[in-house]
């Protein structure tokens, strides 16, 4: 029988589910519940009665799992963000090993050893990149915050602690300038209003700091006084203006425009001295993301004689982070600007395009191109956004044969599906490592080491 709306009913929490929901069963049907953890026992609510499954909430907490901590914020939950903040770091890691290990097993069919995750050297303020929403409060003040989960309503957060205090203390002065100067947040629905979003970015080891208006229009009024009051109080390195006029959900438009200092900052990530704007992928926790490089750079066992590819390479920092191990390395990436600051690394360390060489091209194309080119990789780095490799990327690797390939993804169940797909075609999954870039958040990364058999 399915549950019906409202019905309340007496629940314990078995396991979280890989989207970070509790999920315990009654009457032969799963139950999630957002915000819960293992052991907890509670009455819930059901929210949504499904055929054979239903969504709940917590109406009143009975006794609390042995991972449940107490939430040090007013707003995780309804923004989306933080949707583990209220179980132990612990608690969190043993839950994304689960995540991962189910993501191998059920949805890979795969008998592959998955590691317990790496945790993150830090847990808090550890983010160097945010992009804020801006609204309007009820009381008609400008505000930003997160869009609630899988809504694009503002909830206001003026102290998240996932991302650096400068960062929480520039978007408060930013809204209190905006409204001084009479500048109007952006209106989704009604495609009205100014500002859209501030993007920030800091550069982990250098300090360095962008700052991005993300505006329906040309820039802001007073743009000149309120821009040189944020850098001299927030020793921004750079301000940008991003265009985007557009009625979409996509938070960066084409055009942007410099409004002091070089217009791109500073870092290095896992050695690797990079420059970056706002257009260029670059993993957001960056002591987390050199833990993952290194796990990488063991699973790819270079050789010095060996020929790298990367692809879906962002900035090309995972192959030049390991090109020290190896003879040559090749890089794919779709973002123009990306591929231009991965060659413009490769300058600044010296390497010309025999060692070094960066493609502007889909991944899925680009390997077909390389396998009819009669290329031969020895070890292929792949590292796909969230939906995983095209099966045009599979099938060339697979052509390409290479000895080894290292999976990195931040999504487990498409890993899982492209790991299975490899081992169909001629690979052996050897070993899964997650690591947690993301915490706090359900997000989890895995690297995948796949031998040629
Ligand atoms: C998860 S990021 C990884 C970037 C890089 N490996 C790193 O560690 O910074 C995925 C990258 O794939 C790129 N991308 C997305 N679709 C692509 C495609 N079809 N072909 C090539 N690159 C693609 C994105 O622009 C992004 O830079």
């Amino acid at each position: 029988m399915p549950f019906t709306k409202n019905q309340i009913i007496t629940l314990e929490i078995e396991a979280l589910s890989n989207d970070g929901n509790g999920v315990a069963h009654k009457d032969g049907q799963a139950v999630f519940v957002p915000l819960t953890a293992p052991g907890d026992v509670a009455e819930v609510r059901i929210v949504k009665p499904m055929k054979t499954y239903a969504f709940g909430r917590v109406e009143k907490l009975l006794t609390a799992g042995p991972g449940r901590i107490k939430q040090d914020c007013p707003v995780a939950g309804p923004c989306g963000g933080c949707g583990l903040r209220h179980i132990s770091y612990e608690a969190e890691c043993a839950a994304k090993t689960q995540f991962v290990r189910d993501a191998f097993a059920r949805l890979g069919k795969l008998d592959v050893p998955v590691l317990d995750v790496l945790g993150a050297p830090d847990t808090d303020r550890y983010r160097n990149k945010v992009q804020l929403p801006v609204g309007t409060d009820e009381n008609g003040h400008i505000v930003t915050g997160f869009f609630a989960g899988r809504s694009h309503r503002i909830v206001a957060c003026t102290d998240c602690k996932l991302q650096p205090a400068w960062m929480n203390e520039l978007a408060a002065r930013a809204c209190a300038l905006l409204e001084e100067n009479g500048i109007t947040a952006y209106n989704e629905e009604t495609h009205t209003g100014r500002v859209r979003h501030l993007y920030m970015r800091q550069g982990w080891h250098s300090g360095q700091r962008l700052l991005c208006f993300v505006v329906n229009g040309n820039g802001l009024p007073n743009e000149a006084e309120i821009c040189a009051t944020l850098q001299k109080e927030f020793a921004l390195t750079t301000i940008l203006v991003n265009r985007n006029s557009e009625r979409t959900n996509v938070i960066l438009g084409r055009r942007t425009r410099t409004v002091l200092g070089p217009g791109v900052i500073e870092d290095t990530l896992a050695g690797v001295p990079l420059r970056m704007g706002v257009h260029e992928f670059y993993q957001v926790n960056t002591p987390a993301a050199e833990v993952l490089y290194a796990k990488a750079r063991e699973y790819a066992g270079l050789k010095p004689d060996d020929f790298l590819l990367d692809l879906y390479c962002g900035m090309g920092t995972i192959g030049l982070s390991m090109l020290a191990d190896c003879k040559r390395l090749v890089g794919v990436e779709v973002v123009p600007q990306a591929v231009e600051g991965a060659k413009e690394t490769a300058a600044r360390l010296g390497l010309d395009a025999d060692r070094a060489d960066f493609r502007c091209q889909d991944a899925g194309a680009a390997a077909a191109q390389l396998a009819a080119e009669g290329a031969r990789p020895d070890v292929i780095v792949v590292d796909p956004p969230r939906k995983g490799c095209d099966e045009a990327a599979l099938t060339a690797i697979a052509e390409m044969a290479p000895r080894t390939v290292v999976m990195v993804s931040c999504n487990a169940a498409t890993a899982a599906r492209d790991a299975k797909w490899l081992t169909e075609h001629g690979y052996k999954a050897v070993e899964v490592q997650p690591v947690d870039l993301f915490p706090r958040t359900k997000h989890v990364e895995c690297v995948v080491k796949l031998v040629w058999e």
